[in-house]
């Protein structure tokens, strides 16, 4: 058990899923379009795939009765992929086929061009061919009736490309969600302007967003917004009527200017505040109206690590993908390479880099700075380093948990 003042990550991540209802309105997605799309009812297949019996190979069909090497064989004709006719085959006799061309109903095997010695309309077999050799069979890759993929089911780049094989236009999906975005600060200033003093240029929306590109939400964006309660108070009035999720950065903290904490209480409800993760504690939960609320802190690195540590399981929940669990990342085991002294209390996601040692060992450096507001340790990493909670350090060598950047390009 942790002495912790604040919520376990996974305890803020259990009390965030249990106290927000998936959406149950679906539509149709057109299925070139439904990659990251949840599946609102399942999908059965209403066709063999592939339809019939076909030729995996450039070769001859033929009855296998005859296959025998050294046999040789009258060729009778060709078939073609899309061809509707079977054309007659008797024994001591074969058809040329191509691949993916249907197989004669008078034929159960097909011997490859390369292994058999073609004269005018003769071949003779220069190997042996068994029943079935070289056929993809009816429904060998989806069977009529089956189930391939549950209501809550998201879908993949290949998973698509299989409901286009059962010749499915579109599929049915729970509806996108609407994610409010703002950045509160007097300081932030939007790319393109000009920087006076005192000023820093907002990037925390653009972060978020493109995190949140992966799971095909919709983002309007409610800009910038100053550190003054009343004019908070409006964008967020005004989000709450259309936005499933509201998403802000900064002013969550104890500052004289955090204002997000105290509008949310007025307006909404607070679920929780404070998370024990580092970077990101100052993370706050909660309503308002109909929309749920997530306030990132406004350090960058903080915004980033609360957006994929809290917010996309939570996004992930109301699109109805289920599932989830805790284990919404995957995670692997590395051994560090070096020294880590630090103050117990909250789970650390280090930016790091990790490789793979010949034997096949992962290894993981964590990066020198971490401070949540260097961003060009995350461009340098390639993943999170967990130290755990309850750890007062690591030393070289001891295994560690990782996880992966899903980011392309970042690993390959
Ligand atoms: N006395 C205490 N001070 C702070 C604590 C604490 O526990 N006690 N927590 C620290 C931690 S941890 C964090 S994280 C930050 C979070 O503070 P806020 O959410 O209130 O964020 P701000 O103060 O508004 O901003 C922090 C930092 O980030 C910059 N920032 C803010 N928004 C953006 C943006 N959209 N794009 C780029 N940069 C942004 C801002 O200028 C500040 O430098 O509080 C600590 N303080
Ligand atoms: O939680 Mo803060 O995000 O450690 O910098």
């Amino acid at each position: 058990m942790s002495n912790s003042p604040w919520l376990s990550l996974s305890d803020a991540i259990a009390t965030m899923l249990s106290q927000t209802q998936p959406v149950s309105v679906s539509e149709k997605a057109d299925v070139k379009a439904a990659v990251g799309r949840v599946l609102a009812i399942p999908v059965v297949a209403s066709i063999n795939v592939p339809p019939c019996n076909n030729s995996a190979m450039d070769g001859y069909a033929l009855k296998s009765s005859d296959g025998k090497a050294g046999n040789t064989l009258e060729v009778v004709g060709a078939v073609f992929a899309g061809d509707s006719q079977s054309p007659t085959v008797l024994p001591g006799q074969c058809v040329r086929i191509m691949t993916g061309a249907p197989i004669p109903t008078d034929c159960d095997a097909v011997i490859i061009q390369e292994n058999v010695s073609r004269e005018d309309d003769t071949i003779t077999l220069q190997t042996d061919t068994a029943p079935l050799a070289n056929i993809r069979e009816t429904g060998s890759d989806i069977a009529r009736g089956d189930q391939l993929f549950d209501a809550g089911h998201r879908l993949t780049a290949t998973d698509t490309m299989l409901l286009s094989s059962l010749g499915l236009a579109s599929v049915d999906v729970y509806r996108q969600l609407t994610i409010g975005l703002l950045a509160t600060g007097d300081e932030l200033v939007e790319a393109g302007n000009p920087l006076a003093t005192g000023q820093i240029y907002e990037s925390n929306r653009t972060g978020v967003a493109a995190l949140l590109q992966n799971w095909q939400v919709h983002i309007n964006n409610f800009g910038i917004v100053a550190d003054e309660p009343e004019t908070l108070k409006q964008v967020l009035q005004e989000a709450q009527q259309t936005c499933d999720v509201i998403i802000s950065s900064g002013g969550v903290s104890v500052g004289d200017a955090d204002f997000v904490k105290p509008v949310l209480d007025e307006l909404g409800e607070i679920g929780f505040w404070k998370v024990a993760i580092k970077p990101g504690k100052p993370f706050a939960f909660g309503r308002l109206g109909n929309a749920v609320f997530c306030g990132l802190p406004g350090n960058p690195v903080s915004a980033c690590v609360t957006t994929e540590q809290l917010v996309v399981p939570v996004i992930r929940h109301l699109q109805g993908e289920t599932g989830l669990g805790n284990g919404h990342r995957l995670t692997l085991k590395a051994q560090i390479t070096r020294d880590i002294k630090r103050r117990a209390g909250r789970l650390d996601f280090q930016r790091a880099v990790f490789s793979q040692n010949a034997d096949g060992t992962l290894i993981v450096t964590p990066l020198a700075k971490q401070s949540s507001g260097v961003m060009t340790s995350f461009s340098k990493a390639n993943c999170y380093m967990l130290i755990p909670a309850e750890a007062d350090g690591l030393n070289t060598g001891d295994w560690v948990e990782i996880q992966p950047f899903s980011i392309a390009g970042k690993l390959g």
